[in-house]
C-alpha cells in the first residue's frame, strides 16, 4: 500500500491531489452508515474506492459487511452498497476509533438531536470527535456533514482535535458541508441536486474540501466565507421550512371562519413569485426541521420569538386535529370520551420509515387523553411504542364502526383502504389527499381540498422554478 496523502496542506498540486483521491490515497472513514450515511458512504467508495465506513450499531455493521442495504425506500442504494462492497471499496467497523486510524479524510455524518431541556445534543458528534483524534494525522481533514449548530466546528470541533490529538490547529483540516439530502433521493441529492455549500476553519480546509466535493457532487461547490457560516446555511434552510410550514398551518386554521377553502387560496398566492407558501398538515416531525430551531435559540443568547412561536404553532397542530374531530362528533351529539378512533399513518411523512417527533404522537395522546379509544395503522412500522394507541394491521378485519379516522400520513399504500368497509366515520384528513366522491363518507380536510387547477388556468405553466412547481415538489411527499 503506498503511502496514504493527506490533502490539507498538502504540497502537491491540485490535479495530483484529485488523483491521489480517485485512486484510494486518501483513505476515507464515514462515521454513521443510517439513512444518510450509508448513501454518502457509498458515493464516497464509488468514487475513491478506499472507504471505512464506522457505525455503533453492530446490526448495521453486520449488514453492510455482506453487502446488504439496511436502509429501505433509497432507489439504486442496495445496488451500489452490494457492488462497492464486494469490490472491497467499502467496508464497515463497529469501532469508530479504528476507522480513524490510518484515514485521511473524515466524514461524519452520525446524528444531532436535542437534549429535553431543548438544547443541541452533541454527545455522539463529539464521542466521534474523540474517536477520530485518537487516529488524526498532520495533514488530515474532518469533514462535519451532521446537521449542527453554527459555530460547532469552531467551539467544539476544532478544540477537541488539538487536545486529543496532540497537533496543532493549522496542522489538520476541519469543515461543515452540510447533507443537503432527503429520505427517499439520497443518493440523486448527495451527486449534485443542490449545490454543495462547503465552510472551513481556515482557507486551506475551505480549499481541500472543495476539491473533495468538485469531485462529489455534479452540481456547483460555494464556498461559504467559513465554517459558522455554511453551519448557518444549513440551520436557517431548516428554520425557514419550520417558520413557512407554521404559516401554512395558521392559515389553515381561518378555513371555517373565512369560509373558504385555504389551500386554494395559498395555491393561488403562489403564483406570484414573492409568495412561497408550503402545505398545512397536523404538525412537523422528523429529526431535522423540529430540531434545527434549537440549534439557534437554545444555543446563543437571543430571544428569537419568530422560531419560538412558529415551534409552537406546529406543536400545536395535533391537538388542532383532535378539536376539529370533536366538534364533527359533538354536531353528531357524540363526544371523544366514548369514541373509538383509527389513525391512518405513524411516521412523520409518507414513504419514510421514521417517527422521531411525528405528528402522530401528539395525536393518539390528545385523543387517548380526551378518552378515546385509539387504534393506529401504518405498514412502514413494526413497534408502535411511542404511540397512545393499539396497533392494528390493514389486513385485519377491523370493527367497521370506528366514529373517527384521522389520516395523519398520506403514505401510497393507504391508496388501497377498504373505506367502504366503515360504517359510518367521520373521516379528518390532515393532508387534503382523499377523494370526496370516491369514499362515501363525511370528510373534513385540514385547510380545505386545494381544488384548483392552476395550470389549466394559466395560458403557460409555471415557470420551472416559480413557488408553483416548488410547492408541488418541495419536500418529498409530505
Ligand atoms: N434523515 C434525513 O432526512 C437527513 C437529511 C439531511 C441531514 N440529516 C442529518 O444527517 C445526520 C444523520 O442523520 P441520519 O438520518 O442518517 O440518522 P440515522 O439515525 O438514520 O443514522 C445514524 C447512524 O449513526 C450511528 N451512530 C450512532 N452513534 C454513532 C457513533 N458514535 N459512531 C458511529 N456511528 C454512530 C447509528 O447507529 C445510526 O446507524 C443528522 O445530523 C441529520 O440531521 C438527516
Ligand atoms: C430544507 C429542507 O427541505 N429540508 C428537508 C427536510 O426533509 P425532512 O425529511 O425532514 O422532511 P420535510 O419535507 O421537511 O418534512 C418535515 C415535516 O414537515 C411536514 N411538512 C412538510 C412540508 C410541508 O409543506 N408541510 C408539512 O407539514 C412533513 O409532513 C414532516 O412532518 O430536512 C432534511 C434534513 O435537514 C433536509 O435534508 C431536507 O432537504
Amino acid at each position: 500500500m503506498t503511502d496514504s496523502i493527506g490533502l490539507y496542506g498538502s504540497g502537491l498540486d491540485e490535479s495530483r491531489q484529485e488523483a491521489a483521491l480517485l485512486n484510494g490515497e486518501v483513505p476515507v472513514a464515514v462515521y454513521g452508515l443510517g439513512k444518510m450515511g450509508l448513501p454518502l458512504a457509498g458515493v464516497y467508495a464509488e468514487l475513491t474506492g478506499n472507504v471505512t465506513g464506522a457505525d455503533v450499531d453492530p446490526g448495521v455493521v453486520a449488514s453492510v459487511t455482506r453487502g446488504e442495504c439496511h436502509v429501505d425506500g433509497e432507489p439504486g442504494l442496495a445496488e451500489l452498497v452490494e457492488e462497492t462492497v464486494g469490490k472491497g471499496a467499502l467496508r464497515a467497523v463497529d469501532d469508530p476509533a479504528a476507522a480513524a486510524d490510518g484515514a485521511r479524510l473524515h466524514v461524519v455524518i452520525v446524528p444531532t438531536l436535542i437534549t429535553d431541556e431543548g438544547q443541541a445534543d452533541l454527545t455522539i458528534v463529539e464521542s466521534v470527535v474523540e474517536d477520530i483524534a485518537a487516529g488524526l494525522q498532520e495533514g488530515d481533514l474532518v469533514v462535519i456533514e451532521s446537521t449542527v449548530p453554527p459555530r460547532t466546528c469552531e467551539d467544539v470541533v476544532v478544540p477537541r482535535l488539538a487536545a486529543e490529538s496532540g497537533l496543532d490547529r493549522g496542522e489538520f483540516g476541519v469543515a461543515f458541508c452540510p447533507e443537503r439530502t432527503e429520505s427517499g433521493r439520497a443518493l440523486r441529492d448527495i451527486r449534485g441536486s443542490w449545490p454543495k455549500v462547503v465552510g472551513g476553519v481556515d482557507s486551506e480546509s475551505t480549499r481541500a474540501a472543495a476539491l473533495v466535493y468538485d469531485q462529489v457532487t455534479d452540481n456547483d461547490v460555494i464556498r461559504a466565507s467559513d465554517a459558522t457560516t455554511a453551519e448557518s446555511v444549513k440551520v436557517f434552510e431548516g428554520v425557514y421550512r419550520d417558520v413557512n410550514i407554521a404559516l401554512a398551518n395558521e392559515l389553515a386554521t381561518y378555513t371555517d371562519a373565512l369560509g373558504i377553502d385555504v389551500r386554494e387560496a395559498i395555491a393561488v398566492a403562489n403564483t406570484v413569485d414573492e409568495s412561497d407558501i408550503l402545505r398545512p398538515g397536523p404538525g412537523v416531525g422528523g429529526h431535522c426541521i423540529p430540531y434545527y430551531p434549537y440549534f439557534l435559540f437554545g444555543e446563543f443568547d437571543v430571544e428569537s420569538p419568530l422560531l419560538r412561536t412558529a415551534r409552537e404553532v406546529n406543536d400545536e397542530m395535533p391537538a388542532f386535529v383532535v378539536g376539529k374531530l370533536a366538534s364533527l362528533l359533538a354536531d353528531r351529539g357524540r363526544s371523544l370520551d366514548d369514541a373509538t378512533v383509527l389513525v391512518l399513518g405513524g411516521t412523520y411523512r409518507a414513504g419514510v420509515a421514521e417517527t422521531r417527533a411525528s405528528p402522530a404522537i401528539g395525536v393518539t395522546e390528545t385523543l387517548a387523553a380526551n378518552g378515546a379509544a385509539v387504534d393506529i395503522v401504518d405498514p412502514m412500522l413494526d413497534s408502535f411504542d411511542e404511540f397512545d394507541a393499539t396497533p392494528v394491521e390493514m389486513t385485519d378485519s377491523y370493527q367497521t364502526a370506528y366514529d373517527g379516522i384521522v389520516l395523519v400520513t398520506a403514505h401510497a399504500t393507504f391508496e388501497a383502504f377498504d373505506w367502504a368497509a366503515f360504517d359510518d366515520p367521520i373521516v379528518v384528513d390532515t393532508r387534503a389527499v382523499l377523494d370526496p366522491d370516491a369514499i362515501a363518507h363525511d370528510i373534513y380536510p385540514i385547510g380545505g381540498r386545494g381544488d384548483v387547477d392552476i395550470a389549466a388556468q394559466t395560458r403557460s405553466p409555471p415557470a420551472a422554478d416559480s413557488p408553483a412547481d416548488t410547492a408541488a415538489t418541495d419536500g418529498g411527499e409530505d
